[in-house]
């Protein structure tokens, strides 16, 4: 769901897989999925599943390049977003249930094969209404179409078995006999980060989480006060039809209804509002910029916080977006464009970087760093299969660099802000410690409380300086923030 200025954390991402391209067998094999028309929902579905099997990209970015543009009707491309959501969603307890049919697991098939019967499997298993020949047929036909010249008849062959005997419910563990087993098949997530939540939630909040990420997340969106104000925004939204309420915590805040089309909204069109989750807007919020500032935004695309900020400041100071990837940046540039923001410099500029040409000047900085991204699993469902402990401990050493840099920007008395839409210590508390302890008495932990919604203020945590967010306890993504003042 390529909607919110968050979608992507800009972590690094897993290579693509070495499949060669007569073994990958389809003839999409290698493709990127934009090249292709979908002749339909499943097959758009499918395109995207094997776009994100074979190459850097996650199945929603795959999902949102291929049905721009493809003249789907909006019967077909809800039904492409439910098939590819609900398969990355689910893909690990599909494999393990497959793999019984298939006399091997999923990851030692070819990619189409692979993506065939883990579509068809997820049609068979989880939705009522398509019936299992529909399911199986269709299956057959798109590896036929995109994959090679065996598979269709081994995909009739496992998922014909699949539809007789039903998900192997009987297999799973109890809850009372391996709880990580029973929920990490169930629920649908990696075995690692079930472990680690059971160890520091329990079980009951553990489970609440991971129905909260196989859940479709709200869309949320900010308004531009310069262009707006919410009250008159929504009244207008509303009369065109479009569901809309408040936001749970801050004013510039709406959720809209499900079905709305983001980019083809007029009022998004119009610079009157951003796709951006509230968390990310409580990030600006504790940073407090103020009109005629110098802020510093570290890894600022594609431009959320950024012009958050500028549109706090009135338009009025400097709002430097730093970005390492310039093709990034570009996002930043027709976000500010599109917002009417004049503020807002893009800046082609690895963040370490930053005190080369700032030390001591900035009166704000935030640091948004790449991240894992386990927060927003409900909104990128198969990051959840994508990510492994190793990965935590290579960004957490990205993201103290980006941190010591954002802190030497500061002149005196200036405040910084450290986020991630990540729920994991190591690269929230743990990055921050670490610097607090490095820098003696240099910088200190602000207390939040002042800076916060009252329904935040008594969260863990605010009263030394940060306030982790999560999607079953807020209702928002699982976000980081840190806020941290320079003394002199
Ligand atoms: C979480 S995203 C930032 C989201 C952004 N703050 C917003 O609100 O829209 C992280 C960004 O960090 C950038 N990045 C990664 N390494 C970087 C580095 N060393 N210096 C600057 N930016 C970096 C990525 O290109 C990506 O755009």
């Amino acid at each position: 769901m390529a909607i919110t200025g968050e979608g992507d954390r800009g972590a690094p991402r897993r290579r693509p897989l070495a499949v060669p391209a007569r073994r990958a067998g389809g003839r999409t094999g290698g493709r990127r999925a934009g090249g292709i028309r979908p002749a339909g929902g499943r097959e758009a579905a499918f395109l995207a599943l094997l776009a994100a099997e074979t190459g850097p990209v996650y199945v929603d970015q795959a999902l949102a390049r291929l049905l721009e543009g493809s003249g789907l009707p909006a019967r077909e491309r809800a039904l492409a977003t439910e098939l590819a959501y609900g398969v990355a969603r689910r893909q690990g307890s599909l494999d393990w249930a497959l793999a019984r049919w298939a006399r091997r697991p999923p990851e030692r098939l070819d990619p189409p094969v692979r993506v065939a019967l883990r579509l068809g499997a997820y049609q068979l298993w989880h939705l009522d209404r398509i019936p299992d020949h529909a399911a199986v047929a269709e299956s057959v036909e798109l590896v036929r179409r995109h994959g090679p010249g065996y598979a269709a008849g081994f995909v009739n062959a496992v998922l014909r078995r699949a539809a007789r005997h039903g998900f192997p419910h009987e297999a799973v563990p109890g809850a009372a006999e391996d709880l990580e087993t029973h929920l990490a098949l169930t629920l649908a997530h990696p075995r690692w980060l079930v472990r680690r939540w059971l160890e520091r939630l329990g079980p009951e909040e553990t489970r609440r989480l991971l129905e909260a990420n196989n859940r479709i997340p709200p869309l949320s969106a900010r308004v531009n006060m310069l262009r707006a104000d919410p009250r008159s925004l929504a009244a207008a939204l509303a009369a065109q039809g479009v569901a809309v309420e408040p936001g749970r915590f801050l004013p510039e805040a709406l959720r809209l209804g499900h079905g709305v089309s983001p980019a083809e909204l007029e009022a998004f069109q119009q610079g009157a509002l951003t796709w951006q989750d509230e968390s990310s807007m409580l990030a600006v919020h504790v940073l407090d910029p103020r009109p005629g500032q110098l802020v510093l935004d570290v890894a600022a695309a594609p431009g959320g916080k950024s012009t958050h900020m500028a549109e706090r400041m009135g338009d009025r100071g400097r709002v430097v977006a730093c970005d390492v990837d310039p093709g990034r940046l570009e996002k930043v540039r027709a976000a500010a464009r599109r917002l009417g923001l004049r503020s807002v410099e893009p800046l082609a500029l690895d963040g370490r970087l930053l005190p080369e040409r700032f030390a001591g000047q900035a009166d704000r900085v935030l640091a948004d760093v790449p991240c894992s991204g386990l927060g927003v699993i409900a909104r990128r469902p198969d990051l959840r299969w994508r990510k492994t402990p190793e990965d935590l401990k290579a960004l957490a050493a990205l993201q103290g660099e980006l941190l010591r840099a954002a802190a030497a920007c500061l002149k005196p008395g200036g405040v910084l802000v450290y986020s991630t839409c990540t729920t994991e210590p190591e690269e929230n508390q743990q990055v921050v410690e670490g610097f607090l302890r490095e820098g003696g008495d240099r910088f200190a932990a602000v207390d939040l409380r002042p800076r916060l919604p009252a329904p935040l203020r008594d969260e863990p945590g605010t009263e030394r300086g940060w306030l982790q967010l999560w999607p079953h306890r807020h209702g928002v993504d699982g976000f980081f923030i840190a806020c941290l003042q320079r003394r002199r």
